[in-house]
């Protein structure tokens, strides 16, 4: 037999396009002459710049506020719905201003069908009467803020099902569920369960305003009893949502974000109708979700109805102007219809009859008609596992078909061969055939779901994603919101843990997971320094890796064991009851506050004239290398909880921790010399930036302090006293104590009447004798501290013999303090 392949005749068809009025609502002013029907092709609106004048729009129907549902399908939409069953493919699609009536129209209401109920009713009732094949498909979804959802599932918020082309370039949505329907009240379950998933919300202009577009489709597969050749139809009934002006609508934001989307992919539909209109080249069929669904239905192969719904009401003359004039863009379009040629004969086709029809019908869902038996017409689903999948049903019933069909596209060989294969299975008993076409459906039900696994994994995907960037983009807010919320200072203030907080929890992991390999990769090659370096950065990104913070503490310890640690040999020799100044004192192991005791001592500093009133709110703040991840890890849990470091704050979140009473007496401590209002402060810092900006900030507030800064610019060109040029720490041990033979050399010393204190053992090192040192102004005591050179000195000297006496000292260098913490610190400490 003479195989004939599918054949296609191209002619041209317009979309018609029809108007209907709605009839005025109660509650809306109207005015009876703005709007009449003058014809049954042409409408007159009245100009509403002037309402003298009115402007005549003509179309292929008009229809008034009295016509019925009946009427516009009777007389418009059920010839189109018959040119479906000859095989063509049909879309009605309902446009207009919300609220003018498109819902009504299409849909309609128990007491109203709408043209989908009747159309199906239509579809079912010539199903009813055929004796052939006549399997009917319904899928259902809607377009919502540019996502498309299948309405026949339970809705999910997910990034929605992707739109493809198939082998022909006709645009589908992959994924979607289609339900095979045998009867009206089956249709009618399923139709208002997914009409009831629809998104709809109350408007000022609507109460039940839909906010997305909503497409039906139905997909036909016919066959006559006497002639086996399958027909497909298709018609897409849809509602799109109504263009809204959103200065009357009164929307709040989230449906100003719907209106957004709706108004922007009704524009693009302008868009496409205008390029189509002017012959362009390019049509932007691709700039919205929608155009792209009825990229087949405009300007494609497809037979297209545009019922343009108008409000009568004069509140909506604008909006139906601009309607009116977008419709007559529309009535241009020329459609190029493709029609089938029925005669074509597949025998293979003749496996379709009514009882095979039954057999499938048992399944709610399954694949598109066009994969049904021989292809007539390769469609969307023509994707090679599809392919493959069918090879894969060809191969068992054609034993002798080679093994290289397999996961090829469908050949015109191939369907030859087909067709004499299918020849001689017509020859088949009744039962193979029928065997044979449940095996086949078994595997397309198989491509269907493998299908719909893999859309489901793609959504999750993106759905992770999406709950991802959403979560980022809601940091990012609060960042905002907190900079503009701020004092213009504050905006600087910006902590390390704000930053943190910017990144994502994986990156977060990633990065330390990285840095931990690199660190672990040091430490197998014995650079201990440099891997405590990188173990530290991890933790900063994951501050809950507690067995890295003990990791971190025990290298700590193995590289003090090392060297004999002199601060916490020191330590025990210090005599806390000789201390004129409040002190804490960190060691690897623990951190000690000290408190003035001996008001002896007191008095005899008092008496030697320099260190006198202040002596209480005296501190030396060291928080000193051994101390960066304990201190780290302190601030920024304080950080994170009251976003705001004080050190009052801190001493809250520290209730429990090993630095609590220290911590606390530093925190009334600090109170103290706040409230003391001649102080002078020496503050080295490796930070020196945010510590200038933290004290220029306090100064203007309290005008109490005299500060000395000392940056690491400074000591740049000096030579560091003991060749220690890395360590700006102050230093206790023994070489740092006082040399009266150095206090004698000083060229301050005739005007310094400071003496050493009394009490103190020469050999021990205590930080009264470090504030001697620094206030006694001698240069060479002063470069017998480490960190001080000559031109720091220099600079000590000149601002002790300007300002008097330092009473504070803050040595924050190598505290492991960040930036902003380190601000935080010094700004409330000041
Ligand atoms: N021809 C009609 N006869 C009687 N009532 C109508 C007619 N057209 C619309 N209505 C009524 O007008 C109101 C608005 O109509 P509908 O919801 O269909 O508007 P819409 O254009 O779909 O709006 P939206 O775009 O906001 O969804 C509804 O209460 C509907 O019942």
């Amino acid at each position: 037999m003479k195989i004939k392949s599918p054949a296609m005749t191209i002619t041209e068809n317009k979309v018609a396009v029809i108007c209907r009025v709605r009839p005025a609502l109660n509650s809306s002013p109207h005015s009876p002459d703005s709007i009449t029907v003058a014809s049954q092709t042409t409408i007159n609106v009245a100009n509403h710049r002037d309402p003298t004048k009115q402007i005549q729009y003509s179309f292929d129907a008009c229809y008034g506020s009295k016509a019925t549902q009946e009427e516009i399908y009777s007389s418009q939409v059920s010839e189109l719905v018959q040119s479906v069953f000859d095989g063509h493919s049909a879309t009605v699609f309902c446009y207009g201003v919300t609220g003018a009536g498109k819902t009504f129209t299409i849909q309609g209401n128990d007491s109203h069908l709408g043209i989908i109920p009747r159309a199906l009713n239509q579809i079912l009732k010539k199903k009813n009467s055929s004796k052939g094949l006549f399997e009917v498909k319904m899928s259902y979804y809607e377009v919502f803020k540019e996502n498309i959802y299948d309405l026949l599932r339970e809705v999910d918020c997910g990034p929605g099902l992707p739109i493809r082309e198939d082998s022909n370039r006709k645009t589908y949505v992959a994924g979607l569920r289609e339900e095979l329907l045998s009867s009206f009240d089956q249709f009618k379950k399923s139709y208002s369960v997914a009409v009831k998933r629809r998104r709809t919300a109350s408007t000022k202009l609507n109460t039940n305003s839909s906010r997305s577009h909503a497409v039906l489709v139905i997909k036909l597969a016919m066959s006559s009893a006497s002639n086996s050749a399958v027909i497909y139809g298709q018609l897409n009934l849809i509602d799109l949502a109504g263009s809204e002006d959103n200065r009357k609508t009164d929307n709040n934001r989230e449906r100003m974000k719907e209106s957004t989307a709706i108004n922007q992919s009704l524009f693009v539909l302008g868009k496409v109708i205008e390029a189509l209109n002017s012959g362009a080249k390019r049509i932007p069929y691709r700039d919205s979700k929608m155009t792209r669904i009825l990229q087949n239905s405009l300007g494609g192969e497809s037979k297209s109805m545009m019922i343009v719904n108008i409000a009568p009401e004069e509140s909506f003359l604008p909006e139906t102007h601009k309607t009116l004039n977008y419709a007559t863009k529309t009535k241009s379009v020329i459609n190029k219809e493709s029609i089938i040629d029925h005669n074509t004969n597949y025998s293979s086709q003749s496996t379709f009859n009514s009882s095979r029809s039954s057999l499938l019908s048992n399944k709610s869902t399954y694949l598109s008609s066009n994969e049904i038996g021989a292809k007539r017409k390769r469609t969307s689903q023509d994707s090679l596992m599809s392919a493959s999948i069918e090879s894969y049903s060809r191969k068992k019933l054609s034993p002798n078909q080679s093994i290289h069909n397999f996961a090829k596209p469908i050949s015109t060989q191939e369907n030859n061969l087909l067709v004499n294969r299918n020849n001689h299975n017509a020859k088949k008993t009744e039962f193979s055939k029928r065997q044979e076409l449940y095996n086949r459906q078994n595997h397309l039900n198989i491509k269907n779901d493998v299908e719909s696994i893999v859309v489901e994994k793609i959504q999750n995907f993106e759905k992770k994603t999406e709950d991802m960037s959403q979560m980022i983009s809601e940091r990012l807010n609060r960042l905002e919101k907190k900079l503009n919320s701020e004092e213009s200072f504050n905006k600087t203030t910006i902590l390390d843990s704000d930053i943190l907080d910017l990144i994502s929890p994986t990156t977060k992991l990633k990065t330390s997971k990285a840095l931990l390999v690199k660190g672990k990769e040091l430490e197998r090659s014995g650079a201990i320094q440099d891997a405590l370096k990188r173990y530290e950065q991890a933790l900063h990104y994951a501050p809950e890796l507690k067995q890295l913070a003990k990791h971190i503490d025990k290298l700590h310890k193995k590289l003090s064991n090392g060297k004999p640690n002199k601060s916490q040999d020191s330590d025990h020799k210090f005599d806390t009851t000789s201390l004129p100044v409040n002190v804490l004192l960190s060691s690897n192991n623990e951190s000690h506050l000290f408190s003035p005791t001996n008001q002896k001592h007191t008095k005899n500093l008092n008496n030697s004239g320099k260190i006198n009133t202040e002596i209480n709110s005296n501190l030396l703040l060291n928080l000193n290398k051994t101390d960066i991840h304990k201190s780290w890890k302190l601030v920024t849990s304080a950080t994170k909880k009251q976003k705001k470091i004080n050190l009052l704050n801190i001493n809250k979140s520290l209730a429990h921790s090993p630095f609590k009473t220290n911590v606390r007496k530093l925190g009334n401590n600090i109170q103290q010399s706040h409230l003391s209002s001649n102080n002078s402060y020496l503050i080295q810092s490796d930070d020196i930036q945010s510590a200038k900006k933290a004290i220029k900030r306090k100064i203007s507030h309290t005008k109490a302090s005299k500060l000395l800064i000392l940056d690491s610019d400074a000591e740049e060109n000096s030579a560091i006293h003991n060749g220690t040029k890395k360590s700006k720490r102050y230093s206790y041990d023994s070489d740092d104590t006082f040399n009266p033979s150095s206090a004698l050399d000083s060229p301050y010393s005739a005007k310094n009447t400071t003496k050493k204190p009394e009490n103190e053992t020469l050999n021990s090192p205590t930080n009264a004798s470090i504030l001697w040192s620094i206030n006694n102004g001698n240069i060479k005591s002063l470069i017998k501290l480490k960190g001080v050179g000559k031109k720091r000195a220099e600079l000590i000297r000149d601002f002790i013999s300007e300002h008097g006496t330092i009473t504070n000292v803050y040595d924050l260098t190598k505290s492991g303090l960040t930036h902003s913490v380190l601000t935080n610190i010094l700004a409330s400490s000041l």
